[in-house]
């Protein structure tokens, strides 16, 4: 997978060369590409933001600076892109809500390319110029917060897609296991132990030291959709209303 990030705070994403990730990287599981905005500025103080039209607190990031920026990197295709290019991402507060399923869909492309805002934002027109051009826009949040800039949600979603391709992470077993993976679900992963079987007085539930496979089986399902009932109340929701839908279909 091919990653093009436009900011102007490359070294928020140092991160991106540690631990699995970086080791994707140096194995050429994931090509990811930083690239400075700045770089797309002509004038003496290399100015990438304005005063937004209509007033309003703060400043936003002006049009020229992206699109040539944009311009640059979707003139750079890997070989491996779809003919209707990347998937542009622009971390919004304003954006779908980014979720397990959206990184599962995202970890099937073979080329990402994010666009981080900083300040109020980017000028919408930019959004506007490349889905009229074709491109696959999405304005994504991680969720009912606000950041400072897009670079923090960069580093989540390219972790989250990125530990979905084969041959990150080394057991793609534990990948399914994990909460929110389809396989389960959706559901909150159950509780795990290790040893030592008591610490500080704390026992490791007997059913897990069984050794009856079935049982321990059972025991994670129902921990898991006790744990998904008490703290997510909304995901339990959404899988009632799904079976009921499948229900009706049955009829
Ligand atoms: C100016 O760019 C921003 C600002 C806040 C922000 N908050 C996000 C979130 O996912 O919560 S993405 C994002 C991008």
């Amino acid at each position: 997978m091919r990653v093009d990030v436009v900011t102007i705070f490359g070294e928020y994403l140092q991160p991106l060369s540690l631990s699995l990730i970086g080791r994707a990287r140096e194995e050429g599981l994931l090509d990811l590409r930083v690239r400075d905005l700045r770089e797309h500025t002509h004038d003496r103080h290399r100015t990438v933001d304005d005063t937004p039209y209509g007033g309003g607190a703060g400043m936003l990031m002006r049009p020229e600076p992206w699109g040539e920026a944009l311009d640059a990197v979707l003139a750079d295709p890997p070989g491996d892109a779809r003919p209707e290019g990347p998937v542009l991402l622009v971390p919004s507060p304003a954006g779908e809500v980014f979720r397990q399923a959206t990184a599962v869909e995202l970890a099937a492309e073979p080329w990402l390319v994010f666009a981080c805002g900083r300040y109020e934002g980017i000028d919408a027109r930019v959004v506007e110029h490349y889905a009229s051009r074709g491109v696959r826009v999405r304005e994504v949040s991680l969720g009912d917060y606000v950041l400072n800039g897009g670079e923090v949600a960069v580093l989540v979603i390219v972790e989250a897609v990125a530990r979905l391709l084969p041959g990150v992470v080394g057991n793609a077993a534990s990948v399914e296991e994990e909460s929110h993976a389809a396989a389960h679900s959706g559901l909150l992963e159950h509780p795990a132990y290790t040893k030592p079987a008591t610490w500080r007085g704390l026992d490791v539930p007997a059913v897990l030291t069984s050794g009856h496979h079935g049982l321990v089986a059972r025991w994670r399902r129902d921990e898991a959709l006790r744990r998904t009932a008490r703290r997510r109340p909304d995901i339990v929701a959404a899988l009632d209303a799904a079976r009921c839908d499948a229900a009706d279909l049955r009829v």
